[in-house]
């Protein structure tokens, strides 16, 4: 792809999309090969689990993993996770999937369906500002096998961690972000992520996103925010944090909707703290509370186990 001469031209551009490839680090997810997940949300009533029993058992697929949960028995939402086992699954899943729609969706009120196979790692794109605890996280955890994950790309509105990003073989285009330049940024931003990408994880990336962004980046956002939301916020939450006295900070992994750090939560977690501990340490601790968070988050949604309901999640961790 080539840079376009422009006041916003990054200072290096040597990005190609990703190809489905095997997880960072792994060899072609092997094991993974036969194994389907199918997620179901819709209105709830008797026998939803006996029909999707009996659809997979008539596409002779073994159920190795199931979950459920409904918000209310009469007339709440019904939600369900299922992983499977079939041989030869990549060769059936379209015509599982016709059969899914032509049967399951007339027979029950289905808000939200999918399956997809366990071995496709998800392409992910990385955007981080200065920090680069969650970052380096992310990129340590993909490049051991432990996310399910093919990180391709990594944009900062900031030069200083192309380096490091580099030395894991992934990527680095800078771009920078003024009030100003905010929408020429976010368009040279989605040149590169729109059809590209599975997942954009926020890694401490410190611009407020537009809803127009969001309407067009053509996948899930996900943010890592340092503070135990709803408290605290915005920028400086260890600053407030501290100000306030709390004896526990944390941090909250979130789906990105417009309205600031208000998305659907997907994990939170805390760390207990005095008032012994300057903003510096409220900030070293939470950090390892931020990557832990951010790392299951991401890690969830990947094995699509966390589903939306208007501004809640269902997390079948
Ligand atoms: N539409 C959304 N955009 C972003 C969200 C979100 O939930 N919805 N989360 C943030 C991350 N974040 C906290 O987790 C956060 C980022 C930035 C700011 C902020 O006030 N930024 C200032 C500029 C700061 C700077 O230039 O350094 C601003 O954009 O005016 C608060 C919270 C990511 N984006």
């Amino acid at each position: 792809m080539t840079a376009t001469p422009s006041t916003l031209a990054p200072t290096t551009v040597d990005f190609a999309p990703p190809r489905a490839a095997g997880a960072q680090g792994k060899s072609g997810g092997g094991e993974l090969t036969d194994l389907g997940r199918l997620i179901l949300h819709c209105a709830d009533q008797p026998g939803i689990v006996a029909a999707i029993s009996r659809f997979l058992a008539d596409h002779d697929a073994n159920i190795i993993e199931s979950d459920q949960s409904t918000s209310d028995p009469e007339g709440g939402h019904f939600f369900l996770r299922m992983v499977f086992h079939k041989r030869d699954l990549q060769a059936y899943i379209e015509q599982m999937e016709a059969t899914f729609e032509a049967s399951i969706t007339d027979q029950f009120d289905v808000t939200d369906w999918s399956i997809t196979s366990a071995s496709a790692p998800k392409r992910v794109a990385v955007m981080v500002s200065k920090y680069d605890h969650c970052l380096l996280d992310l990129l340590w955890r993909a490049r051991r096998g432990e996310l399910p994950v093919q990180i391709g790309l990594v944009i900062s509105n900031h030069a200083d961690l192309a380096a490091e990003v580099r030395s894991f073989g992934v990527p680095f285009v800078h771009i920078p972000v003024t009030r100003d330049t905010k929408a020429e940024a976010e368009a040279k931003q989605l040149e590169l992520l729109r059809g590209n990408f599975d997942l954009v994880v926020l890694a401490r990336y410190m611009q407020i996103i537009t809803n127009d962004f969001l309407e067009k980046v053509g996948c899930p956002i996900i943010n890592i925010h340092h503070s135990f939301l709803p408290a605290f916020i915005g920028a400086g939450p260890y600053q407030k944090a501290k100000d306030r006295g709390v004896k526990l900070v944390g941090a909250t992994a979130h789906y990105v909707t417009e309205d600031l750090d208000e998305g659907p939560i997907i994990e939170q977690d805390v760390v207990r703290v005095s008032h012994r501990d300057d903003v510096a340490t409220l900030e070293r601790r939470g950090a390892d509370v931020e990557r832990s968070v951010l790392h299951r988050a991401v890690l969830w949604h990947c094995e699509d186990r966390v589903l939306r309901q208007d501004n809640t999640t269902v997390v079948f961790a």
